[in-house]
């Protein structure tokens, strides 16, 4: 089996979309994944970061969508069954923190079934009835067609998608807990 220490993580270019939303299809079939159409994965390309082989295969990938000025989501991460486990999720997950500062973010949001793992990474999860950014920025917030900003409302019409999941966040930078 190939080696760990020869992936690399870097920008997603078009030209890997074909591969994001190949590996994505077992996991949206099974609800792990929101599913995405190939207009919105290729208008969402600046968001993501992938991991690719020594022969350039993307093993992986995952995306950070600011939503206001302090805040960001980390969603659509994913690794390919040959490579789970060998620490790549921790390399995305890390490397799209570490965006999520250099754009100036202090706050990240996931919406997961891997509680465990983004746990490990300093996320905790939110209260049930946790009210997560102020009145006002909810507010405009709910102008959004993203449905990622609707599950990060936690609206009714999107509860089917996320059933079962676990709303967390993580405070970074100057936030860090
Ligand atoms: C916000 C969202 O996007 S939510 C959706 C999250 N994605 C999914 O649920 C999709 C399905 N799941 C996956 O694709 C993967 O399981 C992910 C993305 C959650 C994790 O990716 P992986 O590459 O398997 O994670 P990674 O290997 O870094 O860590 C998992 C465990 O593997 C083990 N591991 C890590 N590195 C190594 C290594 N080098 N060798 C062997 N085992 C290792 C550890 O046990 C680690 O557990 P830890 O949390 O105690 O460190």
């Amino acid at each position: 089996m190939p080696e760990a220490a020869e992936i690399r993580i870097r920008q997603a270019r078009t030209s890997d979309v074909a591969a994001i939303a190949a590996l994505m299809v077992p996991l949206v079939e099974r609800r792990i994944l929101l599913g995405k159409d190939l207009v919105d994965l290729y208008g969402a390309v600046p968001e993501f970061l992938v991991a690719e082989d020594a022969d350039g295969v993307v093993i992986g990938y995952g995306a950070l969508h600011v939503m206001w000025e302090h805040l960001g989501e980390v969603r659509t991460l994913g690794v390919s069954e040959d490579w789970l486990g060998r620490g790549i999720g921790h390399r995305l997950l890390d490397a799209l923190e570490q965006r999520a500062l250099e754009f100036g973010l202090s706050q990240l949001f996931c919406l997961t079934f891997e509680v465990d793992f983004f746990g490990k990474h300093g996320f905790a999860p939110a209260g049930e009835d946790e009210q997560l950014v102020a009145i006002d920025v909810y507010a405009e917030l709910l102008r959004s067609n993203d449905e990622g900003v609707a599950e990060f409302l936690d609206l009714a019409r999107v509860k089917p998608n996320t059933l079962g999941n676990t709303r967390m966040l993580k405070g970074i930078g100057a936030a860090r807990a």
